[in-house]
């Protein structure tokens, strides 16, 4: 997977050479180009932004940059590559793990990441005659830009390209994945820590009676903490992989 990234923070991105997403892209898994969009800015002082149309508090960022910074991350992609665009945005569709499985599955995502009071719509326009555009949100709550909401997606996207993760295993008993409840309480040793002990049950040595408990403590979390994730058909699910032995 090839992942650009256009931004005027270009540092944000630092993080992504950390971790598992620094490993999968020394390994060749993931490719990741950071573009300062003040690169495609050449007036004297490098300005990206502008009042808004029809007046109104904040700036807008112009279109000039942004198209020269994309028509050139579009025109350098692989012939059958089909990149998607994706400008993080609150009025974007909610990003979920369900969204992520399906981008993980992509060749070439191209992430915008808009400031200030947000991009002329006109580069939302002209990209999207041009190719796939998505707009994403990954919450209903209000950022400086889109940069962390782009390292979100690339971490929750990137994680599940192919290979990038050590034991695919572990990529399924994990909250929202699978069956959309939430995960499990973890436990470690020691058995016993200031006077609080690991439930009897995860000592047990019992595999059956251990996923009973684990999927009866992912639903009632879900039940609790996020009760519209739960659905009829999930209550009557058999417990996990051990429950057949
Ligand atoms: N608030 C924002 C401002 C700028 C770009 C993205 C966002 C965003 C994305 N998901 C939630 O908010």
């Amino acid at each position: 997977m090839r992942i650009d990234v256009v931004s005027i923070f270009p540092g944000y991105f630092d993080a992504l050479e950390l971790s598992l997403l620094g490993k999968a892209r020394q390994r060749g898994l993931i490719e990741v180009h950071v573009h300062d969009l003040r690169d495609s800015a050449h007036d004297k002082h490098r300005s990206v932004d502008d009042t808004p149309a029809g007046g109104g508090a904040g700036m807008v960022m112009k279109p000039e940059p942004w198209g020269e910074a994309l028509d050139g991350i579009l025109g350098e992609a692989e012939p059958d590559a089909d990149p998607l665009v994706i400008f993080p945005s609150p009025a974007g569709d909610v990003f979920t793990q369900t969204m992520a499985r399906e981008l993980a599955d992509e060749t070439h995502l191209v992430f915008g990441c808009g400031r200030y009071e947000g991009i002329d719509q006109r580069v939302f326009d002209e990209y999207a005659s041009r190719g796939r555009v998505r707009l994403v949100s990954i919450g209903d709550y209000v950022l400086n830009g889109g940069e962390v909401a782009a390292i979100a997606m690339i971490e929750a996207i990137g994680r599940l390209v192919p290979g990038v993760v050590g034991n695919p295993e572990s990529l399924v008993e994990e909250s929202h994945e699978e069956d959309g409840l939430l995960e499990y309480p973890s436990f470690t040793k020691p058995a016993n820590w200031r006077d609080r002990s690991v439930p009897e049950v995860l000592l047990s040595g019992n595999h059956a009676a251990i996923d009973a408990w684990r999927r009866e403590q992912r639903i009632e979390r879900t039940g609790r903490v996020r009760p519209e994730l739960l659905s009829r058909e999930m209550l009557g699910r058999p417990p996990g992989r051990h429950a057949a032995e």
